[in-house]
């Protein structure tokens, strides 16, 4: 067990670069299951999630090798169809297999993923998806089991844009016979570097980063080389940093396109930002405005950076109000703030945050991911020292976390029990 300790910090200051995306590599990944031969990635973060997803195509018969920030792929030997509970439970993106094995072999048996600190997460859109296009699909002894003879292209219809879901089925699409329509699709950036992917595999996905996603389905993939988007949630933390520190980062590798949300809610609490070719540099303002937030699929603000906007609005001069519309029980974060000296009382979606002058460390839980960057952000200003246990999380979606939060002047170290 390890525990990252915090200490006050003066404003950080320096330059960071971002890493390749976690949520645009986990479905890359299970991409490249699609075909037989070799897939390259490039830009692959060394994160936790991206080891797990490696052990579950290895699992599955494929040869993965990372090296370098590079993974190499090849699924030209599929002999296994099932993924086990052990390896879905450490990550729900496991999930995102059953798609591609559902279109090269017609079947595929995933443990079902449960609920987790942010909601309950159901995967019923994958499957009104998955049974769209022609699978039986049952529910058994805690397995999805799908099988079909063949798939036949559909128009589908999500009830909500969900990212997950929209992956699955693009995957699952693009070797069906026909064409398949995607409505009310996920707009995610992600899904975008996806379709980017898989048409370097050979398919035919029209319309990502849109609403309406047409995917003609074709015989055959092949493996494909890819470099991965750069994480605009990982940019997105160290840009909070600046903010909450009152300090100058320039954060390199990001796409500006991806930040626009983030961009203008950190300009309306009183950030100066400048906008680079490959480069964003925020200026942390002499006083945080209070602002209201309401996460939204995107183009709208990004839930993955609600905890961590939340963390900065505690210090702000008035009171925020943060709206949850993506996820049902996204607060869990509010308990250990509020253990530093917040002020944050949550009414149904809402979180009410009065900013107060101090917040004081503690011994705090990073209950998941974007909760533990929260915390870590807190910490960087409370007075005294913030004890974050449970960093497990916190590794499923930052590489070298301490490092570059130490080269920017942050007092921040790893702790191992
Ligand atoms: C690996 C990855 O890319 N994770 C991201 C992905 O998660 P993920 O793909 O799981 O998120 P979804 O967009 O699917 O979920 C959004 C909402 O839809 C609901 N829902 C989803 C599927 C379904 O079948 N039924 C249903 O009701 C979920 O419970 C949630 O309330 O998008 C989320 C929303 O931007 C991000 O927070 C996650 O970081
Ligand atoms: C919620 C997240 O990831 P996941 O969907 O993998 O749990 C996240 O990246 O903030």
């Amino acid at each position: 067990m390890a525990n990252i300790i915090v200490r006050k910090s003066g404003p950080l200051k320096g330059r960071v670069r971002i890493n390749g995306a976690k949520n645009a590599v986990l479905p890359i990944i299970a991409a490249t299951l699609l075909a037989e031969g070799k897939s390259v990635i490039q830009g692959v973060p060394n994160l936790r999630d991206v080891h797990v997803i490696s052990d579950l195509l290895r699992h599955l018969g494929a040869y993965v090798k990372y090296e370098n920030d590079t993974l190499t792929v090849d699924a030209s030997n599929i002999v296994n169809f099932e993924a086990p509970y052990d390896l879905v439970r450490k990550m729900r993106a496991s999930f995102l297999v059953m798609g591609p094995l559902l279109a090269r072999f017609k079947i595929s048996k995933i443990s079902m993923p449960g609920g987790c600190a942010i909601g309950t997460r159901p995967i019923d859109l994958h499957l009104k998806g998955f049974r769209a296009l022609g699978c039986d699909v049952d529910i058994d002894h805690g397995f999805v089991e799908a099988r079909c003879e063949t798939l036949v292209g559909t128009k589908i219809y999500l009830d909500f844009p969900s990212v997950g879901a929209t992956e699955n089925i693009m995957m699952a699409a693009v070797l069906a016979k026909g064409t398949t329509i995607i409505e009310n699709a996920a707009e995610e950036p992600e899904i975008v570097d996806l379709a980017n992917f898989l048409n370097k595999m050979g398919a035919n996905v029209k319309g990502a980063g849109t609403n309406t996603i047409k995917i003609v389905g074709v015989d055959k993939l092949h493996g494909a080389n890819h470099t991965v988007i750069p994480d605009r949630i990982e940019a997105g933390t160290y840009m909070v940093a600046a903010a909450i520190t009152k300090g100058d980062i320039l954060v390199e590798n990001v796409l500006l396109d991806h930040l626009k949300p983030v961009i203008a809610k950190l300009r309306e609490v009183g950030c100066q930002i400048y906008e680079m070719e490959n480069a964003v540099r925020v200026i942390g303002p002499k006083e945080i405005k209070a602002v209201d937030i309401k996460t939204l699929p995107h183009p709208g603000f990004p839930t993955d950076m609600q905890a961590q906007f939340m963390a900065l609005l505690t210090i702000a001069n008035g009171t925020s109000v943060v709206i949850e519309t993506v996820f049902e029980n996204r607060f869990m974060h509010v308990q250990e703030l509020n253990r530093m000296g917040a002020s944050i009382t949550i009414e149904g979606r809402s979180a009410v945050v009065k900013g107060c002058k101090n917040l004081q460390g503690a011994k705090v839980n990073a209950t998941d991911l974007r909760a533990g960057a929260a915390l870590i952000l807190a910490g960087l200003v409370a007075e005294g020292e913030t004890i974050i246990g449970q960093t497990y999380h916190i590794d499923r979606g930052y590489v070298n976390i301490e490092e570059n939060f130490r080269s920017l002047g942050a007092n921040i170290e790893r702790i191992h029990e």
